[in-house]
């Protein structure tokens, strides 16, 4: 599932919780799909960060459910939804963001990491590719050749190397999802 807060300054706080990586379950995409209904609904809301709980924010598509038939909303859709909200949306990074987690981060508009997190795209160490956009936002962010190293190899990177490739705008010691708050809060209202 995904819990739905307004925290003061008018900014919604989605935060994913599935543990123990907050992988993105059936249930956790149902739970993104109305959460960021709610926020993009609530015209008090000018900003928006989502987080995982227990400083976790994604480890991808949940490996638990891959035996059984695909339930719950498509990933693809979600993620263009994300994107396409009129109020600027945060990743806060604390943990891993991996796969879809990753994918997730790159359908919102600015990522903000905690110093120890990792970050990477693995699908290919399971047979798979980067299939909820991944293969199209990331080398949009950082370049082809960039993208493709990490696309075919599956390899974790550090936050400090993904900002300094561009994958996330700022790194931080202290706690991520403070840290997207503010940052949210200084760019709500542009365009
Ligand atoms: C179109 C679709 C595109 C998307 C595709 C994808 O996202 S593909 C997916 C891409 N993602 C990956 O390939 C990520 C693969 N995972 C990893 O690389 C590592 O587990 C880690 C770095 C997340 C944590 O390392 P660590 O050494 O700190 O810890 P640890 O390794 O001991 O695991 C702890 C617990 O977490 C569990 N669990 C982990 N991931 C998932 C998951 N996705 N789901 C559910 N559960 C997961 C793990 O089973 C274990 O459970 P247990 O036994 O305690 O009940």
């Amino acid at each position: 599932m995904a819990t739905y807060s307004r925290l003061p300054g008018s900014v919604a706080l989605i935060t994913l919780q599935n543990p123990p990586v907050n992988a993105l379950s059936a249930a956790v995409r149902q739970g993104i799909v109305d959460t960021v209904q709610r926020a993009l609904k609530d015209p008090k809301v000018t900003s928006v960060v989502i987080c995982g709980q227990n400083g976790k924010f994604c480890g991808g598509a949940d490996i638990r459910e891959f035996a059984g038939p695909m339930l719950g909303p498509p990933l693809v859709p979600m993620i263009h939804a994300i994107e396409a909200v009129d109020k600027p949306v945060a990743a806060a990074i604390e943990g891993v963001a991996l796969g879809g987690g990753l994918e997730l981060a790159l359908g919102c508009h600015y990522r903000i990491a905690h110093s120890k997190a990792l970050l990477g795209l693995p699908e290919v160490t399971l047979g798979l590719l980067p299939g909820a956009g991944g293969t199209q936002r990331l080398p949009r962010l950082i370049g082809l050749t960039a993208a493709l190293d990490l696309i075919t190899t599956g390899r974790h990177i550090s936050a400090a190397e993904a900002l300094k490739l561009g994958i996330v705008d700022q790194v931080t010691d202290s706690n991520a999802v403070d840290q997207a708050v503010e940052f949210v809060r200084s760019v709500a209202g542009r365009s």
